[in-house]
């Protein structure tokens, strides 16, 4: 009888489609750091697409900011006509609480034989060992950490045990394997956060050329964060 070489052989790359890419966050407002760094990725990595995907707020963190629904709306006016980039509510149609372990795991059903990269900004990935289940989500994605302005590489001893030796700097790796891998781009730099913009508007001051122009219209139109 002859055996299998592997009893679970590696995906090749003819069994897997394109990629696929989550950006989380709570884009309250969405802004060209994240919509640069987005479309940056999905053309240098050959991504199928990014999803933009609204997480749930906590009420009393979103109280006199802005509605999920607005939320939403700002992404769509940010990435109408741009295919590489799409709003997905995946998250939002989970029940609260929910934790980014849950939602990769339902994609992952949803998606069984499509590669799941989740992209985070170097804040999100030093914090990394504060999410709930961190150790597992490498089962479920690829993550893609972007720099940003501000945040350095530090590493807690935890993150250099655990997820440091899973970096590849082979971006072919992120097509032939669905998950397990840790990536770390170069991308456009731009120092903008959500909470400077909703602390200009609060100040009165301009909003222009941080993030689209739709979007500025649309929050001067719902007089939000002010
Ligand atoms: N300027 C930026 N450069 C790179 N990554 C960013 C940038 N802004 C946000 N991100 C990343 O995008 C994801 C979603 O971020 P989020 O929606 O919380 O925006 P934020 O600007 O950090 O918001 P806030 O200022 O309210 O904390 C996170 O992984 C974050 O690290
Ligand atoms: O799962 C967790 O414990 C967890 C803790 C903090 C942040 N996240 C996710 O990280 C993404 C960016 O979060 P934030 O707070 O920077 O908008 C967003 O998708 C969050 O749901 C997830």
């Amino acid at each position: 009888m002859t055996l299998p070489l592997s009893i679970n052989p590696p995906a090749t790359n003819a069994q897997l489609t394109a990629p696929i890419a989550i950006m989380g966050g709570s884009f309250n407002p969405i802004h060209f750091g994240h919509l640069r760094p987005a479309l940056e990725l999905q053309q240098q990595l050959s991504l199928a697409q990014v999803k933009l995907m609204p997480n749930h707020v906590a009420p009393h963190k979103s109280h006199g900011y802005s509605s999920t629904e607005q939320r939403c709306d700002m992404i769509q006016a940010a990435i109408a006509g741009v295919p590489a980039l799409c709003l997905d509510m995946t998250e939002l149609s989970l029940p609260q609480p929910n934790y980014t372990v849950a939602t990769l795991i339902a994609l992952r059903t949803a998606n069984p034989n499509t590669p799941l990269c989740f992209i985070i900004g170097m804040d999100s990935f030093i914090n990394l060992p504060k999410w709930h289940r961190w150790l597992e989500l490498l089962d479920y994605c690829h993550l893609i950490v972007c720099q940003r302005p501000g945040w350095q590489q530090e590493y807690c001893t935890s993150l250099k045990q655990h997820i440091l030796p899973k970096q590849t700097l082979d971006i072919t790796q992120l097509h032939q394997r669905k998950h397990g891998l840790l990536y770390f781009t170069q991308v456009t730099q731009l120092d903008i956060s959500s909470s400077q913009i909703r602390q200009l508007r609060q100040q009165q001051q301009s909003i222009k050329y941080l993030l689209p122009d739709s979007v500025v219209q649309y929050i001067e139109d719902n007089q939000l964060y002010c």
